[in-house]
């Protein structure tokens, strides 16, 4: 059994996991990479340039500009209603942008083929848990791989060389993935019945199995306690430090998001009023009038 507390962001002292404490270091921010520091545009994995999208009269992304280099936490962060899931939905191709177009490691879409995603090297969880309840945690991460199955349907049921291999080599890296996760004790429950905060960790680890090189976590902490945000960013951290995984997540909790990220961009009623390092962000002064104007709506309190 691992320890499962995670100390992060300055939030005390608690046991690391083992393994874990390593990349953990630094996640008070003071590592993020600048903007100067790492100015290579050739690196750069994922950019939208000029993307609008309207639902009807309501405009929930207007012109925005971003790029995504290669290995880095990128996080997407801004008040209720601001455009994050829109953004994150046309990066997945799940919603056409009305202008403007997605490059995906140099390769330009209109629309992002979202049945490709896969293959393009993309994968994502979701805000609400998409898990199969009824399989187990190993399978559920197991159908991460499905994407990768060159084995014809009646091979797989009749148990061919082929499938045989595909489905054995499925097994084993998603037993890897498991024990990096900090998961294997769990393997064999059924995904339904594990508590919430430990669901999210499968979806992540179905979404890594897949080996992606952007990984898109579309609130990975929502509805988690203080501790399990805090695992939770440590994982991820881990997995881009491990991997080498480009993520690009949106998050509400704004001190995980400084704590966690290399660089943020802030969206406001679909316009990116600001991008740059957590120093950065946290000294915009557009970004705190438009943290201060949802003050009095935040019941959390979180401030940046
Ligand atoms: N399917 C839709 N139909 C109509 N309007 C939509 C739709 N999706 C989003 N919107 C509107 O677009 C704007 C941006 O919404 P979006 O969900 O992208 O923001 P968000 O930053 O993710 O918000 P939240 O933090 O509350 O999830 C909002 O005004 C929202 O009401």
């Amino acid at each position: 059994m691992h320890a499962m507390t995670f100390a992060y962001g300055g939030l005390g002292a608690a046991p690391f996991p083992p393994g874990i404490q390593d990349h953990l270091a630094g996640l008070d921010g003071q590592t993020a990479r600048g903007e100067e520091q790492s100015a290579d545009v050739t690196d750069v994995v994922l950019r939208l340039s000029g993307v609008s999208l309207s639902f009807g009269g309501v405009v929930a992304l207007s012109g925005i500009e971003l790029a995504v280099r290669r290995g880095e936490i990128r996080a997407i962060i801004g008040p209720n209603g601001a455009g994050k899931s829109s953004l994150i939905n046309v990066i997945s191709g799940v919603y056409r942008a009305d202008q403007g177009h997605v490059r995906i490691s140099g390769k330009r879409y209109a629309q992002v083929p979202t049945q490709k995603l896969a293959s393009l090297g993309i994968a994502r969880t979701f805000q609400n848990l998409a898990l199969f309840k009824g399989l187990s945690v190993l399978d559920n991460v197991v159908s991460g791989r499905a994407h990768t199955v060159r084995s014809t349907f009646l091979g797989q049921i009749a148990g061919f060389g082929l499938a045989r291999r595909e489905d054995a080599d499925a097994r084993a890296r998603a037993g890897r993935i498991l024990d990096f996760l900090h998961l294997d004790h769990v393997a064999d429950r059924l995904a339904g019945t594990l508590p919430y905060g430990l669901q999210k960790r499968v979806e992540l680890a179905r979404a890594l199995v897949a080996e992606p090189d952007i990984l898109l976590l579309d609130e990975p902490m929502a509805g988690m306690t203080a501790t399990e945000k805090n695992e939770m960013a440590g994982f991820v951290r881990a997995a881009r430090d491990e991997y080498g995984t480009t993520v690009v997540l949106i998050e509400h909790d704004i001190g995980v998001v400084m704590g966690l990220s290399d660089r943020i961009a802030v969206l406001d009623y679909g316009l990116k009023i600001a991008d740059g390092t957590p120093e950065d962000i946290r000294a915009d002064q557009r970004v705190i009038d438009a943290y201060l104007g949802v003050a009095s709506e935040n019941e959390d309190g979180e401030g940046i």
